[in-house]
This record gives C-alpha cells, sequence and structure tokens, in this order.
C-alpha cells in the first residue's frame, strides 16, 4: 500500500487526511507535519483509524513513497528538492512556487533524475482536460478571471502592499490584472490555479489573469477562456469556500483527493 506523508495540517491537509483514513483513498497515512502544533492536534483529533507519526519531513521522506504538499509555496521549496533526492514522489498544492523559473527547471531535472513524478492537482478550476489536448496544437491565448469575496483576499502581499482596505470595497472591484508570473507573487494563497493553467498549457508570462473582489459573492469563481489552434473554451466554475480557510475552495480539497484516488487506482480513465 502507498505510504503517504503529509506536509500541511490545515484546511486541505485535514481533508486528505480524513479521506485516507475512512478508505476513500486507500492508502496508509504514515505521517504528519506542520510547524504549527495546534493544526496537527486539532487534525489528528479528527481521524478515527490511523495514527500517523508526527515527524520532520527531512525524517519521513526516508519512510514514504510520496510526499503531499498542503501548506505553502515556501513549503515547496523547504521540502520538496529533498524528497525527490530521497526518491520519493510528490503531490503540490502551492503550484505558484513553479512561478520561479529556475526553481520549475530544477524540479523538473530532479524529477527526471531520480525516476520520481510530481504530481499538480487540477486544485479549484476545470477545464485542464481540454487545455491539455489542445495544447498538442497552437494556443493562442489563455486568460483566467478569479472573484473572491474581499475577505477571501485578505493577508495577500498586494492587498498590504497597496494599503488596499477590503472592508471599504462596496462593488466589484478589478485589483489586478497582468501575467500570471506576477499574480501568483501578489496572491500567492488565493491563485495557486494561475500557476497551475500556466503550466499546463502556454507558460507563467503569457497566461493573463484578473483578479477582483466582489463583496456581493459568497463564492470563489473561476472564469478560464482558451483560444487556439483548436477553436475557444471558456469554462466557469463557483466554488464554495472551506469554512475553515475562505481563501481555499472547497473543490480544491476534493481535487487533491481525486488525485491520490487517480494515483493509487490501476484502472486511469481521461485525458
Ligand atoms: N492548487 C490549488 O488549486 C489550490 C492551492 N491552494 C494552496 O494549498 C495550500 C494549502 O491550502 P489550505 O489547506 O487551504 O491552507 P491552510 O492555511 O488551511 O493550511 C496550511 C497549513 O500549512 C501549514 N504551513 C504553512 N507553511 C508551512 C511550512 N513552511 N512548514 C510547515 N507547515 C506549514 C500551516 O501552519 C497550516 O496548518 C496553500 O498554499 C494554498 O494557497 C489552496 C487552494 C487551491
Ligand atoms: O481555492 C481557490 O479558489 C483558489 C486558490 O485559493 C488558489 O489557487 O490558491
Amino acid at each position: 500500500m502507498l505510504k503517504i506523508g503529509i506536509i500541511g495540517c490545515g484546511t486541505i491537509g485535514t481533508s486528505i487526511c480524513q479521506a485516507i483514513d475512512n478508505g476513500t483513498i486507500e492508502a496508509e497515512l504514515f505521517a504528519i507535519y506542520d510547524r504549527n502544533q495546534e493544526d496537527v492536534d486539532k487534525l489528528l483529533a479528527t481521524l478515527e483509524n490511523s495514527r500517523p507519526e508526527f515527524m520532520e519531513t527531512a525524517t519521513m521522506i526516508k519512510e514514504i513513497d510520496l510526499l503531499v504538499e498542503c501548506a505553502s509555496q515556501k513549503a515547496v521549496y523547504e521540502v520538496i528538492p529533498a524528497a525527490l533526492h530521497a526518491h520519493c514522489d510528490a503531490m503540490i498544492m502551492s503550484v505558484g512556487a513553479f512561478a520561479d523559473e529556475k526553481f520549475h527547471k530544477m524540479i523538473r531535472g530532479l524529477a527526471k533524475d531520480n525516476n520520481c513524478k510530481v504530481y499538480l492537482p487540477s486544485g479549484a478550476i476545470v477545464g485542464l482536460d481540454g487545455l491539455r489536448s489542445a495544447s498538442s496544437e497552437e494556443i493562442y491565448s489563455v486568460t483566467l478571471t478569479t472573484q473572491k469575496p474581499p475577505r477571501g483576499l485578505a493577508g495577500a502581499p498586494y492587498i498590504i502592499r497597496n494599503n488596499i482596505d477590503l472592508d471599504k470595497i462596496n462593488g466589484k472591484t478589478i485589483l489586478f490584472e497582468g501575467p500570471a508570473s506576477e499574480a501568483v507573487k501578489a496572491f500567492p494563497a488565493n491563485v495557486n490555479v494561475a500557476a497551475t493553467l500556466s503550466i499546463a498549457g502556454i507558460g507563467f508570462e503569457k497566461t493573463k489573469v484578473k483578479i477582483v473582489a466582489n463583496p456581493a459573492l459568497t463564492r470563489n469563481i473561476h472564469e478560464i477562456t482558451v483560444e487556439g489552434a483548436f477553436g475557444e473554451f471558456t469554462t466557469r466554475v463557483e466554488n464554495v469556500p472551506s469554512p475553515s480557510n475562505p481563501k481555499s475552495s472547497y473543490l480544491a480539497s476534493l481535487s487533491a483527493i481525486a488525485t491520490l484516488k487517480k494515483i493509487t487506482d490501476p484502472f486511469q480513465v481521461g485525458t
């Protein structure tokens, strides 16, 4: 059975651990780690059948088959290179870390050299299957428009740097327009999906992102338009925010679980 270790015991980490614990994912939950002990204790209290060990990632990567990152872009830098050196596969949620081209290239090289796989779930967006199919031919443009209730953007470096008072936004307001490379740095906990879209499509510079604060919303909306030799498609998802973290959509947790189910299932369906 696949031995899994998790870094990040927050919203997504907890959902994944519960899915292993209740048998939705057929794997062994071997170890967990978080820099915040309170989050570890809260997660452990939700498990009925599994008793994962609390372990530093440097130790757990020697024991596990797959390291799941659901912590932060910083954590991707801290743990993924070592995991690949230790011949451990990786699943990454904080995909925005790959906007750093040098790091992206290094991780691809390490995965290849160590015969490892790196999995990036679709997360909170829909339509990556179509984009991947369309990418076999020329893609002319990829655009992501993300709308969130203002509180779903709280704490982003862009908001802090520009002294934006989210409480004072009383109508639909465009906060950011630019390439995905800048969007994922300006909003590291809000648009990792822009990074996944860039990697699946035409890269971080050509993928255009618009971020909108909309106080009329209770859901996180991601709208993607792709134009290419194949024609054109638009997808739109209205995501229920996770109750424990309004920045992250519930679909992101479900996508992480679906990816792990796919990894552990010998029967593969779809592109
Ligand atoms: N790819 C996608 O579509 C999506 C990606 N995300 C990203 O996934 C990650 C996890 O999201 P959530 O579970 O909602 O966040 P969360 O804030 O609920 O939980 C994150 C946990 O990771 C821990 N953590 C953060 N940095 C750490 C580090 N360097 N070392 C150890 N522990 C660390 C925190 O203490 C916290 O317990 C975030 O980076 C988020 O931006 C979220 C939603 C969608
Ligand atoms: O969950 C979402 O709606 C998207 C998100 O936070 C991210 O991509 O980082």
